[in-house]
Parts: structure tokens; C-alpha cells; sequence
């Protein structure tokens, strides 16, 4: 019998930025066949995240390349270190340039060990930057761990 592959999408988003990327990783992820699950980081109960394939986790960057609270908060409920993570976010070079550009996308990317590149948004992902995201989803397709789920 055939398998779906699931997928969770779990993003903290204050002005709708990582909001707009995370539905746009969702669009690719449901066109590739998977079956996709949001969860806005903050509101209501963490999902159990044993039983998805891949792990996708978004959030913007605050306070000179910091990691917001929420999602400090949420990174210390899920209470483990699940493998099968990917990071994205967005953010912007004002801020401290290419520095502190999206820097809580490499504090989580280091924080699960995540060996694949993390992916970077320059405030809204609408226009030029969409191919960055359908590139980036294609090569964590290809390249990036699946957690065996069924095994
Ligand atoms: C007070 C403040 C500080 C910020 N600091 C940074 C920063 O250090 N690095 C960065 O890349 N973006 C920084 N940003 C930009 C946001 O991360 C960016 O606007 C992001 O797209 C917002 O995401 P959201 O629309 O999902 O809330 C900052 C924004 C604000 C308002």
C-alpha cells in the first residue's frame, strides 16, 4: 500500500512575513504529494511531532540576530531534539546587514543540528525571492532526512 509522507510546518510570524513563506513551503510540499499540517507557534497545544516525516520550523529574527521568545518557548516544550528538522525564516538586512541577516535561523538550524541549509527571506517572500523557496524545498526534497515514521 502506498505511504504518504506527512509534514509539519510549525512558524512563529508577528506581521505575516514567515506567515507568507511557510504557506508557500506548504503549496510545494502538497504539490510534491505530502500531506502538510500547519501549526502557528503560540497558539494552542504543540502538536506531537513523532509521528511527521519532515519537520519544517519558521520564525523571524529580532533584537540584533536574536531568536524570539515564542520560540524559544516552543523549542523548550517540544523537549527533545528531533532530527528531521529544516529551518526558514524571514527577516531583514536593515537590521545589522548580511550579520545579523535572519541569525535565528542559524542559532535553530545549530541548535537540532540540522545539516541542510537553513532558508532565508528577505521580509516577503512574493515576487523574485518565491524561486528561493521553491529551490530550497526541491533540495531538501532531494537531499534532506526523512525520519522513517513507519519503522
Ligand atoms: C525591532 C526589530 C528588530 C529586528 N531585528 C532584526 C535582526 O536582527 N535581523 C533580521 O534579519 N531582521 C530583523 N528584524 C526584521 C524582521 O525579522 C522582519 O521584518 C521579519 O520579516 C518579520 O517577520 P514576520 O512578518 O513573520 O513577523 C527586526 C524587526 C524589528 C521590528
Amino acid at each position: 500500500m502506498l505511504k504518504l509522507m506527512r509534514a509539519i510546518i510549525c512558524f512563529l510570524s508577528y506581521s505575516g512575513n514567515t506567515e507568507e513563506v511557510a504557506e508557500l513551503i506548504k503549496e510545494q510540499l502538497v504539490a510534491s504529494g505530502y500531506i502538510v499540517d500547519m501549526y502557528m507557534i503560540g497558539f494552542g497545544v504543540v502538536p506531537d511531532l513523532s509521528t511527521y516525516d519532515k519537520l519544517f520550523f519558521g520564525t523571524f529574527t529580532w533584537d540584533r540576530g536574536s531568536t524570539p521568545d515564542e520560540m524559544k518557548d516552543f523549542v523548550r516544550e517540544i523537549g527533545y531534539k528531533p532530527d528531521n528538522v529544516y529551518v526558514f525564516g524571514s527577516g531583514d538586512t536593515q537590521f545589522g546587514g548580511n550579520d545579523l541577516f535572519c541569525g535565528a535561523v542559524d542559532k535553530l538550524r545549530k541548535f537540532y543540528n540540522s545539516t541542510y541549509e537553513g532558508l532565508k527571506i528577505e521580509q516577503s517572500p512574493r515576487g523574485s525571492q518565491e524561486k528561493t523557496v521553491t529551490n530550497w524545498i526541491e533540495g531538501v526534497l532531494k537531499n534532506g532526512k526523512s525520519k522513517n515514521i513507519r519503522t
